[in-house]
C-alpha cells in the first residue's frame, strides 16, 4: 500500500493559507530567503517544489546563489544580511552546501528565531533535550514522522532509521526517540543491513542510494518512509526500489512521500518562527 501523503498536505496548506493572509490584511509579507551553495543536484526538486508552494500560498521566496568562485566568508556574509533584515522572516540554507563550505559553521550563525528548517546547534539541542515545543523541528523529519504516524503509533515500536546524516538522519532518530520508539541508527559501516532490518515494524531510510531497501532487504510486517532523493536514468527515485512495494505492509513514494510533504512543513515552520519574532 502507498501511503497517501495528500491529506496531510492539504490541511496543513488550508491552515498555513489562512494564517498567511491574516498576516497580509495586516501589511505583514511573510517572506523566506533560500540561501543555495550547492552543486547537489538534490536540491533541485526542493527549491522548484518550495517557489511553487510559496506561490500558492502567497509566501514570498527570495533565492539567492553563492557563486562559485566566493568562499566561506562570503556565505556567512549572505546569512548576516538576511539575519538581519527585518523584511526576511524565514531562512533556509540547502543542504549540502559545497566541500569547501562548513555547513555546521554556516548553520551555528542562523538568526535561531528565523531557522526555518531547524538545523541551527539551538534547536537541536532543544530537541536533543526532548523540548520540541520550544524548537523549530526540521521539516523532512517532521514529515516522516507524520507519514508514519499515519499508520501506526511509534511509541514502543523498533524503527531503523538508515541514513546519520544532518537534515533528516540524524535529527529524526532523536525525535523518534521523543516518542518512545526504540531506535536502531545504521549508516555506511553498518554490517548485515536484512538482519538489523529484520525485527523492525518503520523502516526510515535517507541515503540518496536507490535500491538499498528492495526485495531482498524487506518484508510484509515493515512500514517503509524514504526520505531519499537521487535521479535513475533522470527519474526522481527514493532508497527503496518500488518493485517490492507489494512485498511490504506500506511505503511512502518518491515523488509523493516525504518530499512533497517537507516542502510544505518548511511553511508551517516559517510562520512558527514569526510567533517567536513577535508577529501575532
Ligand atoms: N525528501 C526530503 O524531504 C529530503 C530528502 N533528503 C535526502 O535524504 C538523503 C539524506 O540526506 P542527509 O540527511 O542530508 O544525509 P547525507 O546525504 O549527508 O548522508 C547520507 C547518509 O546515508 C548513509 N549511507 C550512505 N550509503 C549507505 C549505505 N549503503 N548503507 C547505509 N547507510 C548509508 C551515510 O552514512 P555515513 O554517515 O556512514 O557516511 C550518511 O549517514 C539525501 O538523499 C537527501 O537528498 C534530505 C532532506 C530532505
Ligand atoms: N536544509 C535542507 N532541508 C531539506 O529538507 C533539504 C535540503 N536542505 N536540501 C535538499 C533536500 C531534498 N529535499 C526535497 C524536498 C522536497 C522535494 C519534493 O518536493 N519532491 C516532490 C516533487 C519532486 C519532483 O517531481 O520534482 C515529491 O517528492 O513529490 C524533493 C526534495 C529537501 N532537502
Amino acid at each position: 500500500m502507498k501511503i497517501k501523503a495528500n491529506k496531510i498536505i492539504d490541511s496543513i496548506k488550508v491552515e498555513v493559507k489562512a494564517k498567511v493572509n491574516a498576516y497580509r490584511i495586516k501589511g505583514i509579507n511573510p517572506t523566506i530567503q533560500t540561501i543555495i551553495a550547492s552543486n547537489n543536484t538534490a536540491i533541485k526538486p526542493y527549491v522548484l517544489s518550495k517557489i511553487k508552494q510559496a506561490d500558492n500560498l502567497g509566501i514570498t521566496m527570495k533565492i539567492i546563489e553563492l557563486a562559485a568562485n566566493k568562499k566561506h566568508e562570503a556565505c556567512e556574509a549572505l546569512i548576516r544580511v538576511s539575519n538581519n533584515d527585518n523584511s526576511i522572516h524565514g531562512i533556509i540554507i540547502d543542504l549540502p552546501v559545497r566541500a569547501d563550505l562548513d555547513h555546521n559553521r554556516l548553520l551555528s550563525i542562523l538568526d535561531q528565531k528565523k531557522d526555518i528548517d531547524g538545523l541551527n546547534p539551538l534547536n537541536q539541542a532543544l530537541i536533543q533535550q526532548g523540548q520540541e515545543n520550544k524548537a523549530i523541528c526540521p521539516a523532512a523529519p517532521q514529515a516522516c514522522i507524520k507519514l508514519a504516524e499515519s499508520i501506526d503509533w511509534l511509541s514502543g515500536k523498533q524503527v531503523v532509521v538508515i541514513g546519520r546524516g544532518p537534515t533528516v538522519g540524524k535529527p529524526l532518530a532523536t525525535m523518534l526517540i521523543n516518542r518512545n520508539a526504540t531506535v536502531t541508527i545504521v549508516h555506511s559501516h553498518s554490517k548485515d543491513l536484512a538482519t538489523i532490518l529484520t525485527p523492525a515494524r518503520f523502516i526510515f531510510t535517507a541515503t540518496g542510494q536507490p535500491g538499498l531497501l528492495n526485495a531482498n532487504n524487506v518484508t510484509a510486517k515493515h512500514v517503509i518512509i524514504d526520505a531519499g532523493i537521487a535521479y535513475k536514468n533522470d527519474k526522481l527515485v527514493g532508497d527503496f526500489d518500488v518493485e517490492a512495494a507489494n512485498k511490504v505492509m506500506a511505503y511512502s513514494s518518491v515523488p509523493g512521500g516525504v518530499g512533497s510533504l517537507t516542502s510544505v512543513i518548511i511553511f508551517s515552520n516559517l510562520l512558527k518562527c514569526m510567533n517567536m519574532q513577535g508577529y501575532f
